[in-house]
Parts: C-alpha cells; structure tokens; sequence
C-alpha cells in the first residue's frame, strides 16, 4: 500500500478542531482508496510557545524536513498578542515558510453555486468566479532587514523593510505564468509601481518573463485598484501574482466573494517541501464553539493529495464531497442562509466523509 508520511501542525485557536476533521477525512481516503497515511504531530505558535518557550521548536522543524507533506491549521490569540514581535506565534509561521523554502503560496477563490447566496455581493457579480492568487511567501516586508522600533533621539520609530531580489520575484512570476498556461492564459500581475522601486523591479520581471508565454495574456494592475477590481469583476480573474504582503490581503478579500473565510485553501510550495493550510487564522472568537468551517482545511488537505502525492482521484473525490455537501444544504454559521441546514464543524464533517463514501460507491 503507498505510504505518506504528514506532519500535522494543528496550533492555536480553532487551528486543533479543523485540523482533526481534516485527519478524519485523510483517513477515510485512506480506506476507499487504499493509501496510507502517517499522521505525526508537531507543536507550533502559541502552544509551542507555552510548552517550549519557542514558535518553532527545532523538533518541529526536524518532523516537517522528514515528513511528506505538512498540514497546518493556524497560529496566534490574544494570550500571545502582548508578546514582541520576534517571539509571538506568527513568528512560527513565517519561521516554516522560510526554513522549508515555500516560495509560492496558491490561494484558489472559487465560487461554489449554492453559496453564491452567501457572498454580500450580487449574484451576477459573483457567478462563475475562478481564481487563484499566487502569493510570494518568503519575502518582501515580512521578512525584509532592518526591521524593529528603534529610538531616534528621544522618540521610536518603527522600521519594515520592503525587498525583493530579482530571483525570489522571477521564480513566483515563472510559476504562474505557468499555473496560468494550465488555466484560462490569463495573468494578473499586482505591483505599486507608481510608487514602490520593489514594485517597479517586480514589474520589469513579469515583462521579461511575459515573454517566453507568449500564450498568456499579461495585466498589470496596482494593488489598491486591484482590491476595488476583485469586489466589482471576480469573474473576470484567472491567475494573479503578487507580493507576500498585497497577496495576504487580497487573499482575504477574495474570501468574500466566495462566501468565507473559511472556504479558501492554500498550498504552499517550494522546490523540494510543500505545506497546506487554510487562508484563514485561528479564529479565537470562535475557537472551541465547536462552529468553526472546516471545509478550507479540507480542501488544503485534498490539495495536498493532488500537488504533492499526485492522488487525482483522492483529491477529486474529497473536492466532489464538499460541493454535495453544499448542494445538500449543508452549512457552518458563517455560511449559512434561511432555508439551509445549520451543521457545526463535526457534522459538516461527518456528512462530508459520508458523501465520500456515496461517491465512491456509485463509482464502484
Ligand atoms: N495562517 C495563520 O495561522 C494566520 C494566523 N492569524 C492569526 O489568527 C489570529 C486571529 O486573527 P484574525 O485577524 O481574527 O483573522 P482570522 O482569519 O482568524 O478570523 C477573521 C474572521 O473570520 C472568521 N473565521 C476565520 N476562519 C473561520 C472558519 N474556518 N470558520 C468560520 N469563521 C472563520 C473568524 O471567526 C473571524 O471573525 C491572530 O492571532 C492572527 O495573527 C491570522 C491569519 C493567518
Ligand atoms: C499570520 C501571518 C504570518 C500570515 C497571514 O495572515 C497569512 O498567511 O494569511
Ligand atoms: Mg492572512
């Protein structure tokens, strides 16, 4: 039976419970499809924080660099927000991303028909939305040196730096032109261009590069008409790339359009380690209700089967439950609108594996 080897980060928040429904439907591929999984844990962000005085112990990381894949629920609360920058559990986060090298972060948005009620936005704006934001996620302003607050005679100041080198932005642009090229061939490309050097390099990139795809269309917009674009033309998007920080934040816009937050997957991939995890954080004012969506770390998981195990089938299977769940009625609170069926995070769960089931028996 072909084995695979997941570290499990399950963090802080509602990070624990959706990352336990996402196991229980790996599990359950497992068993229709005859694969077997091996489930590790590792302590990362504010648990690992309390338990080790570390957001990213070096057995975690160890775990992550002999593992697979890793599946990662989310990180931070308000226990840890008085904390410095350099030691809260975000730091975790960015501190996984960089060690395992995953430069290029894949946000796909897309618009399931029953809940395109959902979306505050109208109905003929949000059909037939199918996008996907490649973020870069090892560097600009997140990662950037010098960073910190400092004193400048009598007052602080607070430093971020904004960098790119030409290589960490050609080789996020290259993979999605060549998302792009798989998809409808058309790219959007977010700078601020008019005002940031980083954004003019960035720009200068995508046009060297727009030139071995010729195949794709290329369009540059600037982040602050992109937000407004996104809300006012969804449909009309394929692939867009952009920075860590304007992809961050227009990753959590998209979430509107498709009805949640916790919809949206992720796969964060390099050359040689990938992590899934949801868009979304950890929730706390939600955390333990028992109401948290897990569909978005579902989909992180099914996205796992298909870009790291190549396990179409699997991954078809679990994208293919979740949508009867939604065409059955099936609703988190946050999703949720009159006429359907209110489920907490474990039911939503449950049906979803049932519905796997279903399929695989029809297709038997
Ligand atoms: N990847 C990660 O681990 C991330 C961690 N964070 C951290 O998470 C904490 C909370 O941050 P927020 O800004 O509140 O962002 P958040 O994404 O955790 O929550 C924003 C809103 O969306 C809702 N939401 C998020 N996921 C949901 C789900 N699966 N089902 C239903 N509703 C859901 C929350 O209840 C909240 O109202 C902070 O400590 C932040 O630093 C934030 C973003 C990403
Ligand atoms: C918590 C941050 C490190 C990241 C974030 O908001 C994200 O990756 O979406
Ligand atoms: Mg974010």
């Amino acid at each position: 039976m072909p084995s695979f080897k997941i570290a499990l980060l399950k963090g802080d928040g509602i990070g624990p419970e959706i990352v336990e429904s996402a196991v229980k439907v790996l599990q359950k591929v497992g068993k229709l499809f005859g694969y077997d999984f091996i489930l590790e844990e590792g302590l990362i962000g504010g648990i690992a924080i309390d338990k080790t005085g570390e957001p990213l112990p070096q057995e975690t990381l160890e775990l992550c660099l002999s593992s697979d894949a890793v599946l990662l629920g989310a990180v931070g609360g308000p226990k840890w927000d008085d904390l410095p920058t350099h030691k809260r559990p975000e730091r975790g986060l960015l501190g996984i991303r960089k060690a395992l090298d995953l430069y290029a972060n894949l946000r796909p948005a897309k618009v399931y028909k029953p809940l395109v009620p959902s979306s505050p936005l109208k109905d003929h704006v949000v059909m037939g939305t199918d996008f996907i934001v490649v973020r870069e996620l090892t560097g600009d302003v997140y990662y950037g040196e010098p960073r910190g607050i400092f004193k400048e005679g009598e007052r602080r100041v607070g430093i971020n730096t904004m960098r790119y080198t030409e290589d960490e932005i050609r080789r996020v642009v290259k993979k999605a032109f060549e998302i792009a090229r798989g998809r409808r061939k058309k790219l959007t490309s977010v700078d601020k261009s008019n005002v940031l050097e980083v954004s003019a390099l960035w720009r200068e990139i995508v046009e060297e590069e727009s030139k071995s795809y010729p195949d794709v269309q290329v369009e540059h917009l600037y982040v602050d008409n992109c937000a407004m674009q996104m809300i006012r033309r969804p449909s009309s998007f394929d692939v867009i790339v952009t920075g860590n920080i304007f992809g961050d934040i227009l990753s959590d816009e998209a979430a509107v359009i498709t009805g949640s937050l916790g919809m949206l997957p992720s796969a964060s991939l390099g050359e040689r380690y990938a992590l899934y995890e949801p868009v979304h954080g950890s929730a706390p004012d939600i955390a333990g209700k028992g109401v948290a969506n897990p569909i978005a770390t579902i989909l992180s998981a099914s996205m796992m089967l298909r870009y790291s195990f190549n396990l179409k089938e699997a991954s078809d299977a679990i994208d293919r439950a979740v949508e009867l769940a939604l065409e059955r009625g099936y609703r988190t609170p946050d999703i949720y609108a009159e006429g359907t069926k209110k489920v907490g995070t474990q039911e939503m769960t449950e049906v979803i594996i049932s519905l796997l089931e279903e399929l695989c028996e029809r297709s038997a």
